[in-house]
Formats: C-alpha cells, structure tokens, sequence
C-alpha cells in the first residue's frame, strides 16, 4: 500500500506502508479503535512515525482534523479476523463517503473561484470582457477563463485525494484553444486564476500544491478529463460552468459534479453561487438581488446567497450547505440541512421553470402544455442547472425542457441534478416517463422528445400525458 494525498486508511488494517516515495520506509501496525467513522484520510504527504517499532504515531486527518494516535502491535494471525470486521455491513453506508466529501469541497472552492471571475467580468467594460475574458466555441456558446480553471481545480483535488491512478473525468472544456499560440494571455489568466484559488485549498481542509502549479501542469489536469464515459466503471462528470451565458450575463449559473458507476449516477454535488436568498428572487435578474444584497448585508449567521446541494444514490436525503464565508474554515457537513421537495401537487399553485433561451426550449410547446395540464403561473426561466436545484429544495415544482429536434443533451448537463431531485423526493425521466440513460457515452442517447422534472408523481404523470396528447400537433 503506498500513501498519498487522500489514501483511505481502515480502521483496522495490518501490513506495511511503502513510503518509497519519501526517504524512510515505515513499518505500519494496526490502528486499532482510532477512528470514527473507521475510515480517514491522510492529509499530509509525510507519514512521520518514531523509530520504537512498538508504539508508532500515525499522524492522520480527516482533513480539517489533524490527530496524533498511538498505533498498536497486531500478531499476524489476527489479519482475518481484521479484514472480516473492515467488511460489516455498516460499510454499505460508507460507501462513496469520501468521494463525496471530496467533491463537496472540491465544488465549494469552485463556486468561490467563480463568483471571484464574475464580480471580475461584471465588473468590467464591455471592450474589455469581449477582448479578454469571454470567448466563443465553436457552437458560438460563451466560454471564460473560470470554465478552464475550475476544470483544472476539480480534476486536481479530484486525483490527489482520491489518487489518479483511478481518476476519470467526463468534463465540458478541452485545451484546444487555451494550447492555440495566440492564446497566451488567456492561459496565463487560467493558470494565475487556478493557482489562486488552490492557495486557499486549506480553509476548505485540503492541502494546496507546493510549489504553486505551472503551465503545463495546468493544460495537463485540464486535458486528462477527456474521458468518453460509458456503460462500465467508474466515471465522474463534470460541467465547470453551467449555464455560462447566465454567468457573463452576471446571473444564475451552476457548478456540477456527478460520479457514475456502471451506467448509475451515485453521486451528485450542485454549487450553485447565486441562489437567492429568497425564493421570488430567482425570476428576477441577478442584478437586482445584488442592490438587495447591499441594502442588507447578511450576517454571517444566516444564510447567505449560494448553496451547494448534494446527494448519494439510494440515501433518500439530499443536502444543502451554504458557501463557505470568506476566511472562514471548512468543517464537515459545513451546517449541512436536508432538503426535500415541494408537496404541492395542485397544477394551479405549482410553479415551473425552463431554460432562459429559447432556443435551448421550446417555450411555445411548454406554454401549451402548461395551459393544458393547469400549470397557471408565470414560468420561471432561470439559468442552467439551478432549476433542478429550485426543484430540490421545494422552491419550484416541475421543469421541462424540449430542445430542438437533433440536439443530444449532454450528460454533464444532467447527472448532478437528477440524482439530487431523485432523493429529495422528486422524479426526473425523459418525456417518455423513462429514466434518463447515463450509460452510452457523452450524451444522453435515446432520450424521447424532452425531459420532465417534477417534485412529485401527480404532476410528472399529467404533464407526460399531456405530451402524448399535444405532440403531433407541435412543430418540433
Ligand atoms: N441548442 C441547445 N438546445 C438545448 N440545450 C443547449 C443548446 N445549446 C446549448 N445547450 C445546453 O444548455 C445548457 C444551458 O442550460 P439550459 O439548457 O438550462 O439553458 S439556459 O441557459 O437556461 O437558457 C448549456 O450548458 P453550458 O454550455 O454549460 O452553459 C448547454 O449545454
Ligand atoms: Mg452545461
């Protein structure tokens, strides 16, 4: 076993530690009765332990908790008996523990590093963003210096905590136009951006790279999360940015990390920097909640704009956490409240929303569906993936999206936040009422007209009959 930046240590375990990679060789003995829960992390690269190979010190965290343990002898023999116990089936509900509470941190410190590039952008002129720091795919979609760098911060703590020997990404940038020679300026802005952010890496619990990351070293975690997804293994997927209109537009945007395991989403973690304190806020611009904001600045006691919701496949429970203040430590769960979807299931008080554009939905076809099953208020048009996080936290009751005709839905545009609307409570299907297939490849293959998100069964199923009713009728 050799130990790195994220091994998970048993709470009981026998054997030796290869420390090759440092200058000593430890012999390591069994932890026993050392920790709760029976897993930790090692935070710090040097396992340091004392020479007496009797009673050795083990220096482990659980990120923010550095402890010192005395390490107990164990006799060979016992080495079964160790290993049945590290298999009780309360490791069931272990499972994904630690995968979770990497992505939790690692999408924390990306909504930081965004909302620090949107005050930028919002901040400055029209020239200067349009000359600098937004630029266009080749779908003619916005893309800026925050997409590349939480790529990079993700795909980093990603690999040196959970060690990227076993590491697959699925993410929505690559390092074509950031490796273009004309590109120096913005690689440069990436690289400074990512290396900012990751200096702060211990208030959120996890160790920073030393020295500060170099170039290349940037366009390479950048350029490893190229992976194609697929039916088999396990994958995690990332949107660095979602909805990257509304953040140059400086509104409503998400940050989305889900991990797939065979075909499944298990994991799903949704940062979501602007969310309103109130709900009624999200139909407004983010321009307005800013003046509000001012007007009143929140204590550091209640709830500020932005959340981070998360959930693990099979739980029932989806969580929210606030964004972590500034100057302010990490400490799991981080006041951490369930969340759980809306109980209205009465078409006439639901509330549903769709995306800003329309050219990502067809709005006239979703108007007619909403007329035609009782939906009577206002669609609330928000921004990326936030409208499955208004769903999940009971602020809105259905959303549906009915792209055009040959778009293929991604599926970092999705996995996040279904599998958090799923455990809250909710159902999410394509507008088939089948599930959505997160099992062949980068898109959402197979999926039938649209997709329809609904706090509860009620609503879901009269909106997919309405579907059937008025899609021949409908031009898409
Ligand atoms: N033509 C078309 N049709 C459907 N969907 C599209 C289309 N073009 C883009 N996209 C994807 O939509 C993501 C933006 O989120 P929404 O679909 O909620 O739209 S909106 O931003 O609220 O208008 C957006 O995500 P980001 O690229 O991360 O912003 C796209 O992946
Ligand atoms: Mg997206």
């Amino acid at each position: 076993m050799s130990l790195s930046l994220g091994t998970i240590i048993p709470r009981i375990f026998l054997g030796h530690v290869n420390t090759s990679q440092y200058d000593d060789v430890a012999t390591f003995f069994t932890l026993t009765h050392v920790l709760q829960p029976r897993s930790c992390f090692i935070s710090h690269y040097k396992l340091p332990y004392t020479q007496n190979l009797k009673t050795h010190v083990a220096f482990v965290s659980k990120f923010d908790h550095t402890c010192s343990y005395p390490v107990m002898e164990e006799e060979a023999d016992t080495k079964q008996k160790k290993f049945d116990f590290f298999c009780d089936p309360d490791e069931k509900e272990e499972e994904y523990s630690k995968e979770l509470d990497v992505a939790v941190r690692a999408v924390q410190m990306a909504c930081s590093l965004c909302q620090r590039v949107q005050d930028t952008l919002i901040s400055n002129t029209t020239r200067s963003r349009t000359n600098h720091q937004v630029h266009s795919k080749d779908d003619n979609s916005p893309v800026t210096v925050a997409d590349w760098s939480v790529q990079a911060i993700v795909s980093w703590i990603l690999s040196e905590c959970l060690g990227s020997e076993n590491i697959s990404i699925v993410a929505e940038e690559d390092v074509q136009t950031l490796s273009e020679a004309n590109a120096s300026g913005l690689l440069e802005a990436v690289v400074e951006t990512v290396n900012q952010c990751l200096a702060e890496a211990p208030r959120f619990g996890v160790q920073k790279p030393i020295p500060a990351l170099g170039t290349s070293e940037v366009l390479e975690i950048i350029r490893r999360c190229n992976s194609i997804g697929g039916p088999t293994g396990r994958f995690w997927v990332l949107d660095p940015v979602d909805g990257t209109l509304g953040f140059v537009r400086g509104d409503q945007y998400a940050v989305a990390l889900a991990l797939i395991e065979d075909g499944e989403v298990v994991l799903g973690v949704l940062g979501c920097p602007n969310y309103p304190m109130r709900k009624e806020w999200l139909s407004y611009h983010h321009r307005y909640h800013r003046i509000i904001s001012k007007l009143t600045p929140p204590t550091s006691e209640t709830w500020n704009k932005g959340c981070v919701l998360y959930a693990k496949r099979g739980s029932g429970k989806a969580w929210m956490q606030p964004l972590l203040h500034a100057n302010k430590m990490f400490v799991w769960p981080n006041q951490a409240k369930q969340v759980t979807v809306s109980s209205i299931d009465n078409p006439a008080l639901a509330t549903f929303c769709e995306p800003v554009e329309k050219a990502n939905s067809s709005h006239s076809f979703t108007a007619g569906l909403a007329h035609s099953v009782g939906l009577r208020k206002q669609p609330l048009r928000v921004y990326s993936m936030v409208k499955y996080a208004a769903i999940a936290r009971g602020d809105a009751e259905v959303f549906m999206k009915f792209a055009r005709a040959g778009y293929k839905e991604k599926i970092w545009d999705h996995a996040a936040g279904v599998i958090i609307i799923q455990e809250a409570g909710g159902v999410v299907t394509d507008a088939g009422g089948r599930p959505l297939d997160f099992s062949k490849g980068l898109y959402l293959e197979g999926l039938d007209r649209g997709i329809v998100a609904c706090s509860g069964s009620t609503l879901h199923e009269k909106i997919i009959d309405a579907v059937d009713a008025s899609w021949g009728s409908s031009s898409l």
